[in-house]
């Protein structure tokens, strides 16, 4: 089986053919490695079904191969360095999974200060709870020596006689010479996130580069200026930093290192520079080389611009020891090996390998369109939580004898209304394999500790009107055909813009592999034994993919997933008596608090018969003491087994 290597048997899992990459990487005089958001996927992807093997690397097989392609650098005399773009918090056990008084990501982030990254920037998710962030300023960042750079980020804490400060998470920028000897001006900045915690701030990039610093940063000519950040390179704020830097050095080398989208991408926005994003959850590793000698002497009538390549390798041990020229006996460093142990024990310690039950089939974000038997969506919304959160209220809600995912609800909360459940699916961050379901694959499915929030009797016609105005897009114009709600391109509008600023790019990942499943359906008919991956077209030349793969199929989901209607539920005591004036609890998490409650004061006002009724945070009570991260392991315990 050419093209296939076996070696991949170090572990127990997955015990799966992998496929090789098709080429040697093109080094230059300066390399790159970027890693970005990870969140906490350091013990590699461990399912056997397609793709996940190709992502079955973990973090101290990733060190090895950073030690090797350092030496491998040394024995070039080239420059290689190692990157970070942000998000190390929120996606699995080892980041989320931790004990109560416990800090999210502390523990999986020691794992990460032991790499050699030059430069690491931050992210979003190192900012939606206080006391990680508080966590990096304190604990993190120092560890990488002034490398840890948030350029437009700041925390407001005390410094150590008390005094309340207001400083950069990190650093505003660096400058350091590389092993070569060449000078270098990092910066690490954040696109315009508006979804932070009180206590830490981000300022716009459109008035971080009229700052003094900045200016005064860039003045002086590096080599070349190395931007790390939390971006996308394509459709955002990158050009804003790079025409400032463009309006003092027209030609220096500009290397960009985004992300957030959790795409693979590259674009080179001038002849002398290039941007680069490395997808997402220890997936990828993206890798940058560039030519600087051929532009070196700037006086010279011959000089030329840089010469750029770029590749997206994907994380497993057969890629690693392809491109460093090991084998499986020659490639596993002592300190690869310890920090793969570390990881072990932290995932024993955190105890992840608890088993809720058995998912009897996969369910997948996107992979089936919504709804469905096998869409996750479908299943939080239609049972999850309705049959977790209810139980939560009364443990005498279910008969406890019921082993299937039938949901009998007898005599629930008889004095209270029917509810009616909303999510958003940006909460939904990764697929369900059918198999054992165990603590970690519950955080790697729903990883934020969102908490179950309600307003007390809401006509049904109302509550229904919010479900559609949250919809999808489809959706919601057909509301707008029924002359229910006017307004709504607005609306939905302001509504993407919203989410996109609070951090939501589901939207565009999806976007990104449903492209990529149209470009290469072809793929789908080759003879070649090709496996399911990415297979990605972005904006700079030649094939940027390390490795060949038939993309993965994808539907597009709406931003918001709902319980079925009280009348759909069998057994509920209002089944057969619901009208639109029907009071209901409108059920949802706390995440999505304002923006519901905005959104459900429009619909009263549009279908409501009380108009004069404005919902506020007063109005606001907790429905459960459940949180998201939970309501999973809580389903599989009650119907997985
Ligand atoms: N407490 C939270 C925090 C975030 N989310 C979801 O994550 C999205 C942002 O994640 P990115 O990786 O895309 O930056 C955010 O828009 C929400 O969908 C959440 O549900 N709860």
């Amino acid at each position: 089986c050419g093209g296939h290597d076996h070696s991949h048997h170090r572990r127990a899992f997955p015990s799966t053919q992998l496929t090789r990459p098709t080429r040697p990487l093109e080094w230059g005089d300066v390399n790159f490695l970027q890693t970005t958001d990870t969140h906490g996927w350091l013990l590699g992807h461990q399912k056997t079904s397609f793709p996940e093997p190709n992502y079955s690397g973990d973090l101290g097989d990733f060190a090895s191969f950073v030690s090797h392609m350092k030496r491998i650098a040394l024995e070039k005399d080239v420059d290689l360095l190692l990157i970070d773009s942000g998000d190390l918090h929120d996606g699995t056990g080892l980041s989320d999974g931790f004990p109560s008084g416990g800090i999210d990501g502390h523990d999986s982030n020691q794992f990460l200060k032991r790499l050699p990254y030059d430069v690491m920037a931050i992210g979003n998710h190192e900012l939606y709870v206080y006391e990680n962030t508080l966590d990096m300023y304190n604990n993190f960042a120092p560890a990488l020596k002034g490398r840890y750079l948030s350029s437009n980020v700041n925390i407001t804490t005390f410094d150590p006689h008390n005094n309340t400060i207001n400083v950069p998470v990190g650093e505003r920028f660096t400058k350091f010479t590389t092993r070569k000897g060449r000078k270098v001006t990092a910066l690490g900045v954040l696109f315009d996130f508006t979804g932070n915690d009180v206590n830490t701030t981000v300022q716009k990039v459109e008035d971080m580069v009229k700052e003094e610093w900045f200016l005064s940063a860039i003045e002086e000519e590096p080599d070349f200026f190395l931007l790390a950040g939390h971006m996308p390179v394509q459709k955002d704020n990158w050009p804003l930093v790079f025409n400032a830097v463009r309006a003092v050095h027209p030609e220096t080398p500009i290397m960009i290192f985004g992300g957030h989208l959790h795409t693979r991408d590259c674009v080179q926005l001038d002849q002398n520079s290039m941007s680069l994003a490395s997808g997402r959850y220890m997936e990828t590793v993206g890798w940058m080389s560039a030519n600087l000698s051929s532009s070196c002497d700037k006086k010279s009538p011959s000089h030329s611009p840089v010469t750029f390549s770029r590749r997206y390798l994907d994380t497993n041990r057969v890629t690693y020891q392809f491109h460093s020229g090991t084998s499986n006996h020659t490639f596993d460093t002592p300190e690869g090996l310890g920090i793969t142990k570390g990881l072990k024990n932290l995932a024993k310690r955190f105890n992840l390998a608890q088993v809720f039950g058995t998912a009897p089939e996969d369910y997948t974000i996107s992979q089936v369109s919504y709804p469905n038997e096998n869409s996750l969506l479908s299943l939080m919304g239609a049972r999850v939580l309705p049959y977790s959160l209810t139980l939560a209220r009364d443990p005498s809600a279910f008969n406890s004898s019921s082993s299937n995912s039938s949901v009998t609800i007898q005599g629930v909360n008889q004095s209270v209304n029917p509810f009616f459940m909303l999510t958003n699916s940006g909460s939904l961050r990764f697929d369900i394999y059918s198999g054992e379901f165990t603590k970690n694959d519950q955080l790697t499915a729903s990883p934020f500790a969102d908490a179950f929030n309600f307003v007390e009797g809401v006509e049904w016609g109302v509550a229904l009107g919010v479900r559609d105005a949250l919809d999808e897009a489809g959706e919601a114009r057909r509301i707008k055909r029924r002359g229910l709600v006017s307004g709504i391109d607005e609306v939905l509008e302001r509504r993407e813009e919203e989410l996109y600023k609070r951090g939501d790019v589901r939207k565009h990942y999806l976007e990104w592999l449903s492209s990529m499943s149209t470009l290469h359906q072809n793929r789908r008919e080759m003879t070649e034994n090709l496996t399911l991956g990415y297979a990605t077209s972005d904006a700079c030349p030649g094939i940027g993919d390390d490795t060949i793969h038939i993309p993965l199929e994808s539907f597009s989901i709406p931003d918001f997933i709902s319980s079925d209607d009280p009348t759909a539920i069998a057994g509920t005591p209002t089944s057969k008596e619901i009208t639109n004036s029907t009071l209901v609890d409108l059920v949802f998490v706390d995440f999505i608090q304002d923006q519901l409650l905005g959104i459900l004061n429009d619909v009263q006002n549009e279908v409501g018969t009380d108009k004069q009724k404005q919902w506020a945070d007063g109005d606001v009570k907790t429905y459960s003491t459940l949180l998201s991260t939970e309501v999973l392991g809580v389903y599989a315990e009650g119907n997985w087994n």
